[in-house]
């Protein structure tokens, strides 16, 4: 993936609501976890991660990242009120998160977890709707200020030709969409969303992750969202969030990260090394040979592709020094060594050649 596939899109303009207030989303000497239930009182704590002090700041994308299991769902059901801290605080736009009434609260956070969501027989529609609640008065009627807000959330997404369906009978990723719709409906300052990608093809993940930036930046949210796309969040995202193995969280730019040794450091593991001037992930696999290659600039990357699958270093050298392959133009690679030479006119063809050359 290159930056210039992510460049940013224009978000529909939004209906109606003034710029959120400032202050983005804080968290202080916060300890996440569980408790166990005891007959006799609160039961043990089981922090998950301690004594953390977070800002994301309103007007950007912040992504959590980290290795399974670390913590990040603990977190986040935390900083939207769904778990109490064991320690410390959390507030939204300077407001004790915990001293919020839940019909306050709703107005200013909206949270997307990974949990299965029971639509009953609403259309995406109505579930879109759905998160116009905390705006409407007691009878949940929806005005016409509140269509226009679902239908903005809607298109948002790229979701408006799913509106009329039953909200029951979508795709993973399309009912993924819709819920990311409806906390967008919701007109919150803060926006919370716990794997967001997960169900999307690359496309979507690309467009989704884009889109919560620019809305972000456009509207002055504050948005923090958790994802294993590493290599997308690490191009996209303004600030990053990283729990490591160890479970210290390490803040700063994707590129302070990448810089540090944090990013290497929580992901590196036996068959995949980060590697920091191309910002990606690499498989790692000891070379058992050296080639010398020779082709044209777009087909070069790739063969060095194909020849690291089967255990070669591809390097440049000079014309004659064997063992050799030379793509062309045609896509046509020659493979010449021992004296021998055979042409194959596909990477496939290539490697199986290469494993028994
Ligand atoms: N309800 C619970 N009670 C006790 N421990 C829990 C509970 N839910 C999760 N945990 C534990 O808390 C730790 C962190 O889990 P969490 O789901 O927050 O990690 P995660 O980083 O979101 O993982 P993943 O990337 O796999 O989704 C894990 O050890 C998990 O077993």
């Amino acid at each position: 993936m290159t930056d210039s596939t992510i460049a940013p899109r224009p978000v529909p303009h939004r209906p109606g609501k003034p710029s959120p207030s400032p202050g983005g989303l804080a968290a202080a000497g916060l300890t996440v976890g569980y408790r166990t239930r005891s007959a006799w009182g609160r039961g043990a704590r089981h922090p998950v991660l301690a004594d953390l002090d977070l800002t994301a700041r309103a007007g950007e994308l912040t992504v959590l990242l980290g290795p399974n299991g670390t913590g990040k769902s603990t977190l986040l059901r935390t900083l939207c009120g769904l778990l109490p801290p064991l320690a410390g605080d959390v507030r939204v736009a300077g407001r004790d998160v915990a001293e919020e009434t839940p019909a306050v609260l709703a107005r200013r956070l909206a949270v997307v977890l990974t949990d299965r969501v029971d639509a009953g027989l609403l259309s995406a529609r109505e579930l879109v709707g759905l998160g116009r609640h905390p705006h409407t008065g007691f009878t949940g009627r929806l005005t016409a200020e509140d269509h226009r807000v679902v239908q903005w959330a809607l298109e948002a997404v790229g979701a408006a030709a799913l509106a009329h369906r039953p909200a029951a009978e979508l795709s993973d990723g399309e009912r993924q969409r819709v819920l990311t719709a409806r906390a967008l409906a919701q007109e919150p300052d803060v926006v919370l969303l716990d794997e967001p990608t997960a169900f999307l093809d690359v496309p979507s993940r690309v467009a989704l992750t884009v889109l919560l930036r620019d809305l972000a930046r456009e509207q002055g949210l504050t948005v923090v969202v958790s994802t294993h796309d590493l290599e997308l969040a690490l191009r996209v995202a303004d600030a990053v969030w990283l729990v490591d193995r160890t479970s210290r969280v390490h803040t700063g730019a994707p590129e302070d990260l990448i810089v540090s040794g944090a990013v290497a450091a929580a992901f590196d593991a036996e068959h995949l090394a980060f590697d920091p001037l191309s910002g990606s992930f690499g498989l790692r696999r000891a070379a058992r040979a050296t080639v010398t290659v020779e082709s044209p600039p777009h087909l070069g990357p790739l063969l060095e592709r194909a020849l690291a699958r089967e255990g070669l270093t591809a390097l440049p050298g000079p014309a004659g020094e064997e063992p050799r392959i030379s793509a062309d133009e045609h896509g046509d690679l020659t493979l010449r060594g021992d004296g021998a030479a055979r042409t194959t006119r596909s990477f496939h063809e290539l490697t199986r050649t290469v494993r028994t050359w």
